[in-house]
């Protein structure tokens, strides 16, 4: 018979679980395994909410097992390393992303690409090496390969460095590897959520001219204004569609729904780049005609390799770039969780684990 959470590995831990697809979050004992010879362990401060948290609190991408204790944008300070840790020691700012795992040894693994590697093993709701079951960061403590360990810079405040172990390098990646990167190109960004404002600080860094591509006209001021863009669009205008058509280089689409593209295909120039980062749980039509006439490109990008994402948080401290966060106690996570399915939250929640989280026992 599978052993309890609780007795699986000697580390007592404790944090916030669903057990079913109401996703209703609750106190939860479970354990983490002993600090091995190439882990570190640490105390989880501040867990950043994703949206992708909870499409999996609520089992919408159909991969989900219960209870799950989800949070993948874990930041906190090392408490233990093992014998071969070379990276970090006690007292570090650390923090940990999507993914606990890989393989190693595969083509995506050797060109520093875990997260392309068919055996990458994510932060919670998967099975680890030892055939235990992972869990996230919505806890009070965290241990993991020292691989896929960052370490946070000391100019980003550990609650604001969370959102961009999953947010920052989601939308830092494609921007580098579509070449979207550059100075004075013209990138649009839609969906203005917790990856959306992310995309807009770092693509202006990279000295592109930025467009927030939104259905609400309500957050132009504070796209404009707060979060340095350049303009602002809404999509249900077809005058301000129509002024600006086949002028865009690249589109990051973060929108976590099912939505229309073909409008946004129409926004590119010939050789633009619709980068598709949302994972909305059904497929979108993608008519071919607009892709041809241009020579147009519709893609796809999951996080990044543990060398880019060291490589993003970088970039972010050098650039003074840091999410915009709301921080919460714990015991208000399930309803920051209705909050993010209204989109009501500027943006991106951070759990403060730290002085929040308590074990009952
Ligand atoms: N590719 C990856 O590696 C990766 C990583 C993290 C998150 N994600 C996914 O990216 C998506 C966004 O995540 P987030 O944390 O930024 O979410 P979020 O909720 O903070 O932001 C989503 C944004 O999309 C907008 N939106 C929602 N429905 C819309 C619709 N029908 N039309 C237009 N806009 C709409 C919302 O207003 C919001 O601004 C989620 O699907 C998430 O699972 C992907
Ligand atoms: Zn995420």
């Amino acid at each position: 018979m599978a052993k309890l959470a609780e007795q699986e590995h000697p580390n007592k831990a404790f944090g916030w679980a669903a057990r079913d697809s109401s996703g209703v979050l609750s106190p939860f004992n479970f354990s983490r395994r002993a600090t091995g010879e190439k882990d570190v362990s640490f105390k989880v401060l501040y867990c950043g909410i994703c949206h992708s948290d909870l499409h999996m609190l609520k089992n919408e991408w159909g991969s989900t097992t219960y209870p799950l204790v989800p949070g993948h944008e874990i930041a906190g300070i090392v408490t233990e390393v093992g014998s071969k840790v070379q990276k970090f020691k006690v007292g570090d700012r650390v923090g940990v992303g999507c993914m606990v795992g890989s393989c190693n040894s595969c083509e995506n693994c050797s060109n520093s690409l875990e997260n392309y590697c068919p055996k990458m093993i994510l932060t919670y709701g998967a099975k680890y090496f030892d055939g235990t079951t992972t869990y996230g960061g919505y806890s009070d403590i965290m241990v993991a390969d020292e691989h896929f360990v960052i370490r946070i810079p000391d100019n980003i405040a550990l609650d604001a460095a969370a959102p961009l172990l999953c947010a920052g390098i989601t939308v830092y990646s494609p921007l580098r590897y579509y070449g979207l990167d550059k100075p004075g190109l013209h990138v649009g960004v839609v969906g203005l959520g917790g990856l959306g404002h992310v995309a807009v600080k770092f693509a202006k860094a990279f000295g592109a001219k930025v467009t927030v591509i939104s259905t609400s006209p309500n957050k132009k001021k504070e796209a404009i204004e707060n979060l340095g863009a350049d303009s602002f669009l809404v999509s249900r205008e077809p005058e301000q569609i129509q002024a600006v058509l086949g002028t865009f280089d690249g589109i990051i689409d973060t929108v976590s729904a099912v939505h229309p593209i073909l409008p946004l295909i129409a926004l590119l120039k010939t050789h633009g780049k619709l980068v598709m980062v949302g994972a909305p749980e059904k497929p979108l039509e993608l008519p071919a005609f607009p892709l041809l006439m241009g020579r147009k490109m519709v893609a796809g990008s999951c996080i990044g390799g543990m060398k880019e994402t060291q490589e993003m948080i970088d970039f972010a401290a050098k650039h003074k770039i840091t999410p915009d966060i709301e921080v919460i106690p714990i015991d208000y996570v399930n309803t920051a969780m209705e909050r993010l399915v209204k989109a009501d939250v500027k943006y991106r929640f951070v759990i403060d684990i730290g002085n929040t989280l308590k074990s009952s026992s």
